[in-house]
């Protein structure tokens, strides 16, 4: 199946049959899911044996961040549940994202990408200055994706602010996938760094991650379709 859709929809819920009654409402073809912490943690593979039933390709987001050996372990068994993607913490450094890339060699062409995460979309200048770091977070993050670039991987999660400067210091083929995405009169709620999806495709972005304003709509479907439709060229 191959889905042409930059949209990857953020299935973040606390219960599986909301989770499910939202994906049934959506069709498999318009976009992608992602499967975060809170879903993982609570439900398990089982929701994601459950979506891929359903037929959609799925984003495993458990940002690994740990020793080398726990980081590509995790990784085969991620790629061993068939997942289409799967990320790490480019802060857990070269070693950690060359373990996780090699793990994946054996894969061959149906290894899930292998992105790092480089700087949250919810941090600002004041949480890096709280952790010491003095570069803007744009600064951070460029240093971050260098890294991943540099250690194989495939591409990395950031702010759609960051794209139209990482697509040309890191090329077309690394991949960007970024989050704190607000269609107009969305609320931003805790995202810091946050764009719209036609600039954010403007702008470069390969996927981006659209969470609350899809699955807390009254009508989700409709207001995936008309996010699609915001990207059709206008000529
Ligand atoms: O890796 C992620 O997906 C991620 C990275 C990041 O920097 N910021 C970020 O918001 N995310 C995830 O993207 C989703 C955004 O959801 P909404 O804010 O509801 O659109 C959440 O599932 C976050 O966990």
């Amino acid at each position: 199946m191959s889905v042409t859709s930059p949209v990857i929809v953020a299935l973040d819920f606390d219960n599986l049959d909301s989770a499910l009654a939202l994906a049934d409402q959506i069709d498999s073809k318009s976009c992608r899911l992602k499967i975060g912490k809170e879903m993982f943690t609570r439900f398990g593979p089982e929701v994601i044996h459950a979506l891929h039933r359903r037929n959609f390709e799925l984003f495993l987001d458990l940002k690994f961040h740990d020793i080398p050996n726990t980081v590509a372990k995790a990784v085969t068994a991620a790629a061993d549940l068939g997942v289409w993607m799967v990320n790490v913490h480019a802060g857990g450094g070269a070693r950690m994202m060359e373990a996780a890339k090699l793990a994946l060699e054996c894969y061959g062409s149906t290894a899930p990408h292998l992105i790092a995460v480089t700087v949250l979309t919810s941090m600002d200048q004041s949480d890096l200055n709280g952790l010491g770091i003095q570069d803007t977070p744009s600064q951070h993050a460029a240093k971050l994706a260098h890294l991943a670039q540099s250690s194989g991987l495939g591409g990395v999660v950031c702010s759609a602010q960051e794209a139209v400067h990482f697509k040309q210091e890191f090329g077309k083929e690394f991949l960007l996938v970024t989050p704190g995405i607000r269609p107009v009169g969305s609320e931003q709620g805790d995202q810091r760094r946050i764009m719209t999806p036609i600039d954010a495709v403007n702008a470069g972005v390969d996927y981006m991650v659209i969470g609350r304003p899809i699955t807390q709509s009254a009508a989700p479907e409709q207001t995936l379709q008309h996010i699609l439709r915001s990207l059709e060229p206008t000529v």
